[in-house]
């Protein structure tokens, strides 16, 4: 620092100090009752004791980061001294209380009248048919838009997001009993069903009242914040998770993932119809794997599809639950096959992210601003009404 700046002040530090949110929680790290101590010296060193919410902390790197880059760029500041400690517990539940808004009960939010967060539960009829692929790359897309969005994984049997997002083994902090979603480097918020598991590799042999459970603490002992968007993979099929996402969500809009095969398109039906028995709206249908670019003819400049899974699936699919329901059920669009969407599934970068000039992820992106295109309407609210039947 030259002798002519001046030292600054506690009012700039703590004002640099309310930009740094914490990553979990997403609200400015000030406001939680994180910062403890700030000492600033007359050369221009400031010392700053972050209080972390849990000892190892998983994200206190990017803590340590952010608040050294927003303190360091106070002018006047010669060297940001940060010292990591961590909350009391009684610290800890005065934090749980602000975070809970002062209620004790836990209440899903997204089920309360005043929610402004659209939800949309992908399904599937057939396992393998893409939706994990397809939900984590809408999140992706739906936060590159700037939205606020929240992925929860209840894919009992698959929970693959975790992996296809790059942190299979990340355990989300936990505040008391509030569960801290995990963010990926896009600004999606994370839980997966396979997070709240004891040990990643136990495998889950649950009946419906305990998926019920894990799919309400996924809703109510998650702080989700303030999310525009909350995105659910759901297992395959028409199974409890469907009925339970019914029940506590039944504002929850449906989208039916397909391939173009027939087999395929048949069970997606049933999702649908499932989806629309629990009073559910169907907002549309995704068709994935629809055909692969031949890479000969688009080599040579030329554009030939090869309909490896048939084809029609996808519309199919639309016109039919769109005739069951009466109303319009749009096919959202068509992804092509592509081994960098693979690729990007299995190292942990999706294909949005990670090529978002490649066709399929030019087609995800699409659909995702179709999905964020669509208001809330009256179609998809609660009439507090049960399943006449199961299939
Ligand atoms: N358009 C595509 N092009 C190439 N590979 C794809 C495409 N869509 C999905 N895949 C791959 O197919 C496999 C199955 O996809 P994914 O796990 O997303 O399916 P799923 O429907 O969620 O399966 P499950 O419900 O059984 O968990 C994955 O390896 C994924 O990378």
């Amino acid at each position: 620092m030259s002798t002519s700046q001046q030292v600054p002040t506690p009012q700039q530090v703590q004002e640099a100090l309310a930009t740094v949110n914490d990553p979990e929680i997403k609200r400015p790290i000030t406001e939680l009752g994180m910062v403890d101590e700030v000492t600033i010296a007359e050369d221009g060193v400031v010392a700053v004791r972050v209080l972390l919410t849990v000892a190892g902390c998983p994200l206190k790197d990017t803590i340590n980061r952010d608040v050294t880059a927003a303190v360091g760029a106070v002018p006047g500041v010669t060297r940001v001294d940060l010292d990591l400690g961590v909350m009391t517990s009684e610290q800890r539940s005065g934090l749980h209380e602000q975070l809970r808004g002062g209620q004790a009960q836990r209440d899903i939010p997204f089920a309360q009248p005043g929610s402004l967060t659209k939800v949309f539960a992908i399904a599937s009829g057939k396992g393998g048919v893409g939706k994990s692929s397809v939900t984590v790359n809408l999140a992706i897309a739906l936060a590159q838009a700037g939205r606020k969005v929240g992925l929860i994984d209840a894919d009992i049997y698959g929970h693959s997001v975790p992996a296809m997002l790059g942190m299979a083994d990340t355990r989300p902090t936990q505040v008391d009993d509030l569960i801290m979603p995990v963010p990926t480097p896009s600004g999606v918020s994370v839980i997966s069903i396979g997070m709240l598991k004891p040990r990643r590799d136990q495998v889950v042999a649950w009946r419906g009242p305990m998926l019920d459970r894990a799919l309400v603490q996924m809703l109510s002992d998650v702080y989700w914040g303030d999310l525009d968007v909350l995105l659910l993979d759901l297992p395959p099929g028409t199974g409890d998770i469907a009925i339970s996402l019914g029940q506590h969500l039944p504002g929850a809009e449906v989208v039916v993932v397909t391939t173009p095969q027939e087999a395929a398109a048949e069970v997606a039906e049933r999702a649908g119809t499932m989806a629309s028995m629990m009073h559910q709206r169907v907002v549309g249908v995704v068709e994935n794997m629809s055909y692969l670019p031949c890479p000969h003819c688009t080599a040579e400049g030329k554009e030939h599809r090869l309909e490896i899974f048939g084809a029609g699936g996808g519309e199919r699919v639309a016109a039919t639950l769109g005739a069951r329901f009466g109303y319009d059920v749009p096919l959202l669009g068509r992804i092509p096959l592509d081994p960098s969407l693979r690729e990007g599934g299995d190292a942990g970068k999706p294909i949005v992210e990670a090529d978002p000039t490649a066709p399929a992820a030019v087609e995800l992106s699409e659909i995702a601003a179709r999905l964020d295109g669509r208001g809330r309407g009256l179609a998809g609210m609660q009439l507090g009404l049960t399943p006449s039947s199961r299939f």
